[in-house]
């Protein structure tokens, strides 16, 4: 299988990595790659459209990566040599044979295409890294099973049989473990030949800007959706227009880069941020200015300034739960106490993501709590020591946030940055005067 971005194109770091001590205020102005989450819908788009598109500036990144193999594998073209990316839709009527596709540990590949699969016709395999067998995806399985398509097993490893054409219609679903079991029915849904009618049956459904963000991507492409009811997204049956896309920063992996400055009490500006936009990132900027930063958008970008002291925050994460390693980092670091909840999803994201911080933020000598939908963290000076990742990308960003405030922090295997980011730890290093 291939995996050509696990590393990137730049010099591998040390590993474990000394994370880069922040000396003095970071004063500094970054160019971030673009968002996984437009960029592998874009892609996904791009393969069940009528006619070729472009995506420009994709994201290049170990997942972007594994979704073209995916639906290059399935039948689609994607010529991803330049930074525009061209895809040439799949062919229904000509057979994919049987593929292989790697999810890696892409929750975006994992559910996203094998909606798509049942569009091609041959038989499917999808695997993933170890860690991706025990990412939740049975429920979108068996909602593909409801629709027509025929696939065996409700978690990885699975096939999906196509045929070249799906019945569609009716389902309900729980997805109260992640918003990307809607939006993996969402998005292939117009072409299956009844459309799709998805409704949720279970505890609230996290990430909801992630569901309005395939809604407002599907609306680009000419499909017609009812989301006017909650619980309930109805796509109807229809052409996906091809359009091209332009993929904005991901404004998710700006968390670390103006975390920088809220612990330095430095400027940051990311540039290119987007006045409106349907990431989860964007909430950054209030909860940034909750801890005390300072926060201006103007035609530069988005600009924090760090304060004198980081105030804790008692916040509700269950929207923006991809934020939560930053946050609770700069929550580690913060003068008085915060409270992160309503994000028990994210124990079934990359690792479990509340056992993983509340391990590495005690090591460091943080007084955290860890509860089942959240952390509680007080104020407790830390020191430095080893920082595991658990192959997560965002675990990686919080160990650096952590490391540039405190001596002596080793990040383990800031590689796996990879996943969404290529040379993080290059672009890390360089804002903070030192090389990988
Ligand atoms: O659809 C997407 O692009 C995503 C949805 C969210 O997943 P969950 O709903 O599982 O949290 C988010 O955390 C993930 O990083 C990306
Ligand atoms: C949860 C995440 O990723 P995935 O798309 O693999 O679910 C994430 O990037 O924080």
């Amino acid at each position: 299988m291939t995996d050509p971005d696990r590393r990137g194109p730049a010099p591998a770091a040390e590993d474990p990595w000394p994370a880069p001590r922040a000396r003095g205020p970071v004063e500094a102005t970054v160019t971030l790659p673009g968002s996984k989450s437009l960029t592998n819908r874009a892609l996904v788009l791009a393969a069940v459209a009528d006619g070729p598109s472009v995506v420009r500036r994709a994201l290049r990144s170990r997942d972007t990566s594994l979704m073209a193999a995916a639906l290059t594998s399935l039948g689609a073209v994607v010529d991803t040599s330049g930074d525009d990316w061209r895809v040439t839709p799949l062919d229904a009527a000509a057979p994919a044979g049987d593929v292989a596709v790697d999810c890696g540990l892409a929750g975006t590949v994992m559910r996203f295409v094998p909606p798509v699969a049942g569009l091609a016709t041959g038989a499917v395999s999808f695997d993933g890294d170890p860690h991706m067998r025990k990412r939740p995806v049975g429920e979108v399985l068996g909602a593909l099973r409801t629709l027509g398509i025929d696939v065996t097993g409700d978690a990885l490893p699975f096939t999906v049989r196509g045929t070249g054409s799906v019945a569609g219609g009716t389902v309900v679903v729980d997805a109260s473990q992640s918003s990307q079991f809607i939006s993996a029915l969402l998005l292939a849904g117009a072409r299956y030949e009844r459309g799709v009618d998805v409704r949720h049956d279970g505890q609230p459904v996290p990430s909801l800007p992630h569901i309005d963000m395939t809604v407002a991507m599907l609306r680009q492409h000419g499909v017609v959706v009812d989301d006017a009811d909650a619980n309930r997204w109805s796509v109807a049956p229809g052409p996906v227009r091809a359009v091209d896309h332009l993929i904005e920063p991901d404004l998710s992996n700006a968390a670390p880069f103006l975390a920088l400055a809220a612990v330095s009490g430095g400027t940051v500006t990311v540039r290119d941020w987007p006045a409106a936009t349907t990431q989860a990132g964007d909430a950054l900027r209030g909860i940034l200015a909750a801890m005390g930063c300072m926060v201006t958008r103007t035609d530069a970008g988005l600009t924090v300034t760090g304060p004198d002291e980081l105030q804790g925050v008692d916040l509700d994460l269950h929207d923006v739960g991809e934020l939560a390693p930053a946050v609770a980092a700069l929550c580690a670091l913060a003068t008085t106490p915060s409270h992160l909840r309503g994000i028990a999803h994210i124990r079934g994201h990359e690792t479990d993501r509340l056992a993983a911080l509340a391990t590495e933020l005690g090591r460091l000598g943080a007084d955290v709590t860890e509860h089942p939908d959240g952390l509680e963290l007080r104020p407790a000076p830390l020191h430095g020591g080893v920082w595991s990742t658990y192959a997560d990308h965002r675990m990686a960003h919080a160990g650096v946030v952590v490391g540039a405030a405190v001596d002596g922090v080793l990040v383990e295997d800031v590689a796996t940055t990879g996943k969404t980011f290529p040379d993080f730890a290059g672009s890390w290093a360089a804002l903070l005067d030192r090389d990988v």
